[in-house]
């Protein structure tokens, strides 16, 4: 269903939207006063493209991409995921949204080292009382270059093949929106490229089943922003700046010019 945008949200120029913020701000209560994470956020992440969240540190991008997952409650505003509103949704509808639409990666992997591949990829479907779907689990690592590894351990694989068994996890439900925090934060550079590129190549390579991915990835380096269509700029809580498919020496220039002096 491609629901309507709200009149806040500047449309961007193709497709429906996968998530959409509509002014969305987030204060956290602390010890020492109000601290006000996201101040009025709206923004509309496009079906099929790939968008880098990049600010300083303290800008707000964590806070933005766990409220967009509905892993936390915006204090004011709305957010939209496939379609569906978040607020109201009880806590069992938003696990279930969640499980259904949306994948996760982390910079750590997060892979159980006694299992296999395979069963790493199963793990999601069998803790939600399911019986995995062979078939989508062995697509999803054939998706992620892993096919021929899928009996292999953590251990015996390399940074980069864990991350991208971790990837091949989120996706094996076929997730509208996959989130990644820092996806390439602990590998090295070889590694960290044939990651972007598979994440490149999930939003370019059209879907068989279900709708194109999008991607939303936090990060700090320019080189991984520069494979996103779309990077987005936080500053003190709010978007101060958009790029369109740059590359990584004028996203860092734009950062530079943020970084507090
Ligand atoms: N649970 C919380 N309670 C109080 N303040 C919080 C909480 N979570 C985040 N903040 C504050 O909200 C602001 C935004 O934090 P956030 O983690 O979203 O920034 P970030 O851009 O992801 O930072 P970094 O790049 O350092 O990870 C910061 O000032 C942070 O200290």
């Amino acid at each position: 269903m491609t629901a309507t945008l709200p009149a806040t949200v500047q449309a961007p120029p193709s497709g429906p939207p996968a998530v959409v913020l509509d002014d969305v701000t987030r204060t956290y209560r602390s010890r020492s006063g109000k601290v006000h994470a996201l101040r009025g956020v709206s923004h509309a992440f496009t079906a099929g493209t790939f968008t880098a969240i990049m600010g300083p540190s303290g800008s707000g991008k964590s806070t933005l991409m766990q409220v967009a997952a509905g892993l936390d409650r915006p204090s004011r505003g709305s957010v939209r995921v496939a379609g569906t509103t978040l607020s109201g949704l009880s806590r069992t509808s938003l696990t279930k949204l969640r499980r259904e639409s949306m994948g996760f990666v982390f910079q750590q992997y997060n892979l159980l080292d006694a299992l296999t591949a395979y069963d790493n990829v199963a793990l999601p479907a069998r803790l939600a009382g399911r019986r995995p779907d062979r078939a989508a689990v062995i697509g999803a690592l054939e998706q992620v270059g892993l096919h021929g590894l899928a009996r292999r351990r953590p251990p015996e694989l390399s940074g980069g093949q864990q991350q991208r068994v971790a990837i091949a996890r989120a996706l094996h439900t076929r997730p509208a929106v996959l989130f990644a925090d820092e996806p390439t934060g602990a590998l090295d550079r070889h590694a960290g490229r044939d990651v972007l590129e598979l994440l490149r190549n999930l939003v370019d390579t059209p879907a068989t089943h279900g709708p194109a991915q999008t991607v939303v990835m936090v990060t700090h380096d320019p080189l991984a922003a520069s494979y996103a269509d779309r990077v987005l700029f936080l500053a003190d809580g709010r978007i101060v700046g958009q790029m369109e498919r740059s590359d990584a020496a004028r996203i860092a220039a734009r950062m530079t010019d943020l970084e507090p002096a």
